[in-house]
């Protein structure tokens, strides 16, 4: 899909030692449905047997990540990915197995959990500083970067107890961009804050990468994982189906989800008036049909107008998609590098043309899904159906060039 903006530099060095080993690791969690089985864990527990008669939640999992490498975990909900990042956080002991971990982990997990609710900010900065290794003179040194950062005015200097929410995650946030991590963990793509600290997050985390900073990510987000991971882990059911190139194993996934039928349409949240937003979207010069039919071989246009609630220009992602599910083809504005024009204040259009269109006869889907202007979060999605018209006895979804020769020489 081109090259990823962040975490762009796909051929860093690596070192021969990993930050991250995981050998053979497995997690049980005990059962306890009924009382008889928490007095049983309880026991377990004090006889140092944690996990007897349990469920596993992760099985035999061995992977190794280096200095500069950036790794996607994927999988259904409930697959085990957030257990998988607790034990390489170190908030989770493995049952069986080992988890080896060097370096300065920044953890973006539970923002702020380690806070005290009785001490001030500034406090708890000193303190959760310290607890994660840095010195005196280094915390000082910081503080006052971590405070700009956090931007929550006066607050810095009452008890947490009185933050809200989002004032406790600035926190969090903040004292992980001023320790330098070896490696960040996160869960799902900073999802912290309101909609400017998100953009200060995501610049931050641009800077990290680009500076060869190494990702340890859990997504639902295929989009996330291949634009910002070299690689990807697939879990199921608590075990490893897949461990490699990061747009190999999402398209795996991706195939797995198809196969599943899993294409019932989702329940739309409504979107908030903060949100980028797909205002219109026009395929063909023939607006009017409700089928719009593109001939094959012919130029097919399409257009499209954005909202952006903050008036910065846009990211545009099209993709076609065949109707038995199938994925054609994908692509983003940022991508391209084209940026959507100002129509007016906070609209942005866009149009373009697939020259010469190779995709072969039958029905297909375009979709447009509104993005912010790093390409990072999706956030509005309109699909149109359209079909391709056209004469042919070639099989597949879209013709290839291909030119035949002679016999064998
Ligand atoms: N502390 C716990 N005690 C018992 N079971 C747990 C505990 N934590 C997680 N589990 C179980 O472990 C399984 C894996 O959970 P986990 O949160 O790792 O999944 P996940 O892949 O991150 O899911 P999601 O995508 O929904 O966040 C789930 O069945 C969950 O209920």
């Amino acid at each position: 899909m081109g090259t990823a903006k962040i975490g762009g530099d796909k051929n860093k060095i690596m070192t021969t030692e990993p930050l991250v080993r995981l050998d053979q690791v497995s997690k049980i969690y005990p059962k306890l449905t009924s009382s008889q089985d928490r007095l049983r864990a309880l026991w377990g527990v004090l006889k140092g047997q944690e996990g007897y008669s349990g469920y596993p939640v992760l099985q035999d999992i061995s992977l190794e990540v280096y200095r500069g490498e950036t790794l996607g975990i994927i999988g259904e909900n409930g697959a085990g990915k957030s257990t998988l990042l607790k034990h390489v956080a170190g908030v989770v002991k493995p049952s069986a197995g080992k988890v080896q971990v060097s370096g300065r982990i920044g953890a973006l997990l539970e923002l702020g959990a380690g806070f005290h609710p009785e001490y001030t900010g500034r406090e708890n900065l000193q303190l959760s500083g310290a607890l994660m290794g840095m010195s005196d003179a280094e915390l000082l040194d910081k503080l006052g970067g971590i405070i700009e950062f956090a931007d929550i005015g006066s607050y810095i200097d009452e008890p947490i107890k009185h933050y809200s929410s989002g004032m406790v995650v600035r926190l969090g946030f903040a004292l992980i961009t001023a320790l330098q991590p070896d490696l960040l963990i996160t869960d799902e793509v900073l999802a912290v804050g309101d909609e400017s600290f998100q953009k200060k997050c995501i610049r931050w985390m641009e800077g990290y990468l680009g500076n060869g900073g190494t990702l340890l990510l859990c997504s639902h987000s295929m989009f996330h994982v291949q634009k910002l991971c070299q690689k990807a882990c697939w879990i199921k059911e608590g075990r490893m189906v897949s461990y490699g190139e990061a747009f190999q194993v999402t398209q795996e996934y991706l195939a797995y989800h198809e196969q599943k039928s899993r294409q019932e349409a989702q329940p739309q949240a409504p979107l908030s008036s903060a949100a980028y937003q797909v205002k219109a979207l026009w395929l063909g010069d023939n607006e009017n049909n409700e089928l719009p039919l593109v001939s094959m071989g012919q130029d097919f246009k399409i257009s499209g107008e954005l909202y952006s609630p903050d008036d910065r220009v846009p990211t545009v992602a099209v993709g076609i998609i065949r109707a038995n599910g199938t994925e054609v083809y994908g692509f983003t504005s940022d991508i391209d590098g084209f940026a959507l024009n100002r129509r007016e204040s906070k609209r942005f259009v866009f149009a373009l043309t697939f020259p010469r269109l190779s995709l072969l006869p039958g029905r297909y889907k375009l979709c447009a899904h509104a993005m912010d202007p790093e390409g990072i979060r999706l956030f509005d999605v309109v699909e149109r159906e359209f079909q391709v018209v056209g004469r042919s006895r070639e099989l597949g979804v879209c013709r290839l060039e291909h030119q035949w020769h002679g016999g064998l020489p």
